[in-house]
C-alpha cells in the first residue's frame, strides 16, 4: 500500500459489517479512509441500508457470506489490501452451542487468516475483547489496568475463550509469508463494553424500564467499575490502525490495544443510567434490591431453566451465573499505547457520544410503543 493515497485506491474488506460494531466501522471507513477504492462488506445478515451506500463514490460490495465456510472467505479477501476482521457470536447468554461459538469465533478468524496468506493481503486487524483478559474466573477485579498489566486471564465460559483463541491465531500469524512473498502484518484491538447506537442491550434495558413504569432496579453495587467505550471511537480506531499497520509495522504488528475512550467510569447500571435517565427511566436503590445470595440463586435458577426448555423454546434471559459474575466484577482500562503506537485519540468527546446515545435510544424506544 506504499502508493500515495491518491494514485492508489485501496480495497477494504470489513466482516461482520452489518453488526452493531461493523456497521460503524463501514461508515467511518467510507467518511474518513481517502485511499478507499472499494469496500467490501462480508456478512451472514446484510442489511438494507448497505443499498444507500452504494450511491457514493467509493464502489460498496456487499457479500452475503459465511465465515466459518474458508471458500466463502478467500473470495470475499482475494485482491484487498486491508481486512477488519469484526464477524463473530457475541453470545454470553446460552443462545449459541459453545461449538458454534467456537466455529465462529475461532475456525472463522482461522480461515480470514488463511485467506490473507493465500490471496496475498498483507494487513489484518481483528476486533478482539477486553474479555480475552477478564474478568476471570476467581471473580479477581482489573482496576485501570493496561496491556502489562499481570492479570490470571482463565476463562471457562465458552465467548471469553474463543475470543482469547482467536486473538492469540491472529497474534501468531503476523510476520507469515502470504502469496507474493511478503509478510502479513496483524494486530488486535480490545473494546471494553461497546455502548451507542444500535446497541441492542441498551434498546433492550430501556424497554423493559418502560414495561415497568419507568423504574429499573439495581441489582449490581454501584461500586463496581465497568470500562465502557463509545461505539464510533471503537470503528475510529479500527480505521486508524488499518491506516497505519503498513507505515508502522515493526512496531505495530503482533501488538494488542485496549480500546476505550473518555467515557466515565461506573458501574453497568449507573452508566446505563445515563442515557435511561434522559430517557425517562429511574434506578430505584442506593445499594441492590436483592442480597447477591438471592441474585446468584436466580441466575442458577434461569441457566437450568434455559437447559430444561433447549428442547422446546430457547430461554436466554439477562441474568446467568456468567453475566452476573461479569457485573459485579472490576474491570477498567487506562493506557497510552494505541495513542502511542499510532496515535489514536477517541473522535467523539464523552458529551457527544453521550448525546448521540440518547437520541438513538429515544427512536429506539419510541419505535417499540
Ligand atoms: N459489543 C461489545 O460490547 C463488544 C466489546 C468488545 C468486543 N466486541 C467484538 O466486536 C465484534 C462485533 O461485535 P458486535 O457487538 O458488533 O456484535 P454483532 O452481533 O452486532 O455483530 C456481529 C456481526 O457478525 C456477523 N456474523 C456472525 N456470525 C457470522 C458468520 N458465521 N459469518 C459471517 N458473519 C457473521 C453477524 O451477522 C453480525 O452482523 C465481535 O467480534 C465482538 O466479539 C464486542
Ligand atoms: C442482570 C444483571 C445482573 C446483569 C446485566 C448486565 C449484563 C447483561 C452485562 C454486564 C457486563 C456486560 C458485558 C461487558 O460489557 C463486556 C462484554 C464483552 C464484549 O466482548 C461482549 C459483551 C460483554 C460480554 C457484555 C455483555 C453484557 C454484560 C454481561
Amino acid at each position: 500500500m506504499a502508493d500515495s493515497a491518491q494514485a492508489q485506491k485501496l480495497v477494504y474488506l470489513v466482516t461482520g459489517g452489518c453488526g452493531f460494531l461493523g456497521e460503524h466501522v463501514v461508515r467511518m471507513l467510507l467518511q474518513r479512509e481517502p485511499r478507499l477504492g472499494e469496500l467490501r462488506v462480508f456478512d451472514r445478515h446484510l442489511g438494507p441500508w448497505l443499498e444507500e451506500l452504494k450511491t457514493g463514490p467509493v464502489r460498496v460490495t456487499a457479500i452475503q457470506g459465511d465465515v466459518t465456510e474458508a471458500h466463502e472467505v478467500a473470495a470475499a479477501v482475494a485482491g484487498a489490501h486491508v481486512v477488519i476482521h469484526t464477524a463473530g457470536l457475541v453470545d454470553v447468554f446460552g443462545r449459541a452451542s459453545p461449538e458454534t461459538i467456537h466455529e465462529v469465533n475461532v475456525q472463522g478468524t482461522r480461515n480470514v487468516i488463511e485467506a490473507c496468506v493465500q490471496t496475498g493481503t498483507r494487513f489484518l486487524v481483528y476486533t478482539s475483547s477486553m474479555e480475552v483478559v477478564g474478568p476471570n474466573t476467581k471473580g479477581h477485579p482489573f482496576y485501570r489496568g493496561n496491556e502489562d498489566t499481570l492479570y490470571e486471564a482463565v476463562h471457562r465460559h465458552p465467548y471469553p475463550c474463543s475470543k482469547a483463541l482467536a486473538e492469540r491465531l491472529v497474534l501468531e500469524a503476523n510476520g507469515r509469508e502470504v502469496h507474493g512473498g511478503l509478510p502479513l502484518v496483524t494486530c488486535a484491538l480490545r473494546p471494553t463494553g461497546i455502548y451507542g447506537e444500535g446497541h441492542q442491550i441498551m434498546r433492550d434495558f430501556y424497554r423493559q424500564g418502560l414495561r415497568l413504569g419507568g423504574w429499573l432496579f439495581r441489582a449490581i453495587p454501584a461500586s463496581v467499575e465497568h470500562g465502557r467505550v463509545y461505539v464510533g471511537n471503537v470503528a475510529w480506531m479500527h480505521v486508524l490502525a488499518a491506516r497505519e499497520l503498513e507505515r508502522r509495522a515493526a512496531l505495530m504488528g503482533g501488538q494488542v490495544y485496549f480500546c476505550y475512550d473518555g467515557s466515565p467510569y461506573k458501574s453497568y447500571e449507573d452508566f446505563n443510567m445515563e442515557f435511561l435517565g434522559p430517557c425517562g427511566l429511574q434506578l430505584v436503590g442506593a445499594r441492590p434490591l436483592l442480597p447477591y445470595w438471592l441474585l446468584v440463586f436466580l441466575a442458577a435458577l434461569n441457566a437450568l431453566l434455559q437447559w430444561l426448555l433447549r428442547p422446546l423454546v430457547l430461554y436466554a434471559p439477562l441474568l446467568n451465573p456468567y453475566t452476573l459474575a461479569v457485573a459485579n466484577t472490576t474491570f477498567t482500562v487506562s493506557t497510552n499505547k494505541a495513542q502511542r503506537h499510532f496515535g489514536y485519540e477517541p473522535l467523539f468527546s464523552w458529551e457527544d457520544s453521550r448525546t448521540r446515545t440518547i437520541l438513538w435510544v429515544q427512536a429506539a424506544g419510541s419505535s417499540a410503543q
